[in-house]
């Protein structure tokens, strides 16, 4: 347990918890146990766990039904480890868990800013040989884009196919989402955010999201602007990444840059999330970055890390900033007492977290 010096409230905390498929079922099993020792003093976490992902699936044909969103609406935050099965697994009709079910929860719970934190710690090891100091945070629109299933396939199978993604951006959401970073831009040291699109070939996007960028930044002088064609971005993610503090991108962008972010911040086991509803019409939900891995799951291999962090972003999003740190200072340490190349299992890696969390 831990004290901490702002709660939001004390009592308890009703978290929906989603293991998910293969990875996620191993990394939420080490989250919870961490949380639980880390939970601030008088406060008490009532779990409610939902089996939905492919098992569930496959059993029933069952993704999210209708009243179990209603039911994980009910609650304060939701922990989730990841959905979906192998790339193209002939069982499993293609999206039908990552859009029915996760894209689903975020588009449903309002999820608009999807925040993806990216830092070097002190102990991890990056595959940049000098990357500099590496602290940035991508600001990804969670809610529209390309995810949103607008668009479709003519003539399937025939040579004359054509099959279309429509990406949606609406001045509602895209406002928004800019509006949430500006102000995280402005609440760090650095001040500075950086706008990641195409507006040179994706022209009516890229015009709204650009027009948008400069609108609100009349309203932020403080903050220091920048803009990066996605491509260009991709070249200084890897040459030069301590030049980002604050991202905001679309949520295609925002998916394939933050795998890089966790590739070059110590891999994708490290790198937590947040799908935040800033306005808390309805629960948020956290998750490490990762899929099911299903070339690992069910082996002990998956670092848990990442989900323990995004357990930390849970209860800082909750107002116990205190016991997020904690999380935090123990993930740092295990970071620095690693051994190269002596692999532990899963929970070993948990359990030597929560130790740390307990002192
Ligand atoms: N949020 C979610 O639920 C997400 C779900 N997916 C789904 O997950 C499935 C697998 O997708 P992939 O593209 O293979 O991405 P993935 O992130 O599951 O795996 C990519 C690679 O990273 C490794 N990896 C991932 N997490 C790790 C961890 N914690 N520790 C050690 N190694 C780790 C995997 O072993 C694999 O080699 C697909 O069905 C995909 O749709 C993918 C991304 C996010
Ligand atoms: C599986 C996708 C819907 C999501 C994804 O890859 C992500 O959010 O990083
Ligand atoms: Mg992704």
């Amino acid at each position: 347990m831990t004290t901490d010096s702002n709660p939001a409230g004390t009592g308890t905390i009703k978290l929906a918890v989603i293991p998910g498929d293969g990875i996620g079922q191993e990394v939420t099993g080490e989250a919870l146990k961490v949380l639980e020792v880390a939970s601030p003093a008088g406060v008490k976490f009532e779990q409610t766990r939902y089996d939905l992902g492919a098992e569930r699936y496959l059993a029933t044909g069952e993704v999210l039904p209708d009243s179990v969103l209603s039911e994980i609406r009910e609650h304060d935050a939701i922990l989730l480890g990841a959905v979906g099965g192998k790339p193209n697994d002939p069982n499993l009709p293609p999206g039908m868990l990552e859009r029915g079910l996760l894209l689903r929860l975020r588009f449903e719970l309002d999820h608009y800013v999807n925040l993806r934190p990216s830092r070097i710690f002190p102990g991890a090891t990056s595959p940049l040989a000098d990357p500099g100091e590496v602290d940035f945070v991508v600001v990804r629109e969670g809610t529209e884009g390309p995810y949103t299933g607008n668009g479709g396939a003519l003539r399937v199978g025939t040579p004359a196919e054509v099959a279309t993604e429509v990406s949606v951006n609406t001045a509602f959401g895209v406002e928004r989402v800019i509006r949430d970073a500006f102000a995280r831009a402005a609440r760090r040291p650095r001040k500075k955010l950086t706008l990641v699109h195409k507006t040179n070939v994706l022209t009516n996007a890229g015009s709204l999201w650009w027009r948008l960028f400069q609108e609100v930044a009349t309203e932020h002088p403080d903050v220091t602007t920048d803009y990066m064609h996605i491509d260009a971005a991709m070249i200084f993610m890897t040459t030069d990444p301590a030049r980002f503090d604050v991202i905001v991108t679309d949520n295609l962008f925002g998916d394939i840059i933050t795998d890089l972010a966790a590739a070059i911040t110590g891999g994708i086991g490290l790198a937590a999330s947040g799908n935040v509803n800033p306005d808390r019409t309805a629960p948020s939900m956290f998750e490490p970055v990762h899929g099911s891995a299903p070339d690992i799951a069910g082996q002990q291999k998956a670092d848990p890390t990442a989900a323990i962090l995004s357990a930390s972003l849970l209860l800082d999003h909750l107002g116990y900033a205190d016991a997020a740190a904690t999380i935090e200072t123990a993930v740092i340490e295990d970071l620095a007492a690693r051994q190269p190349g002596a692999a532990r299992r899963t929970s070993e890696v948990g359990d030597a977290i929560a130790a740390r969390v307990t002192g």
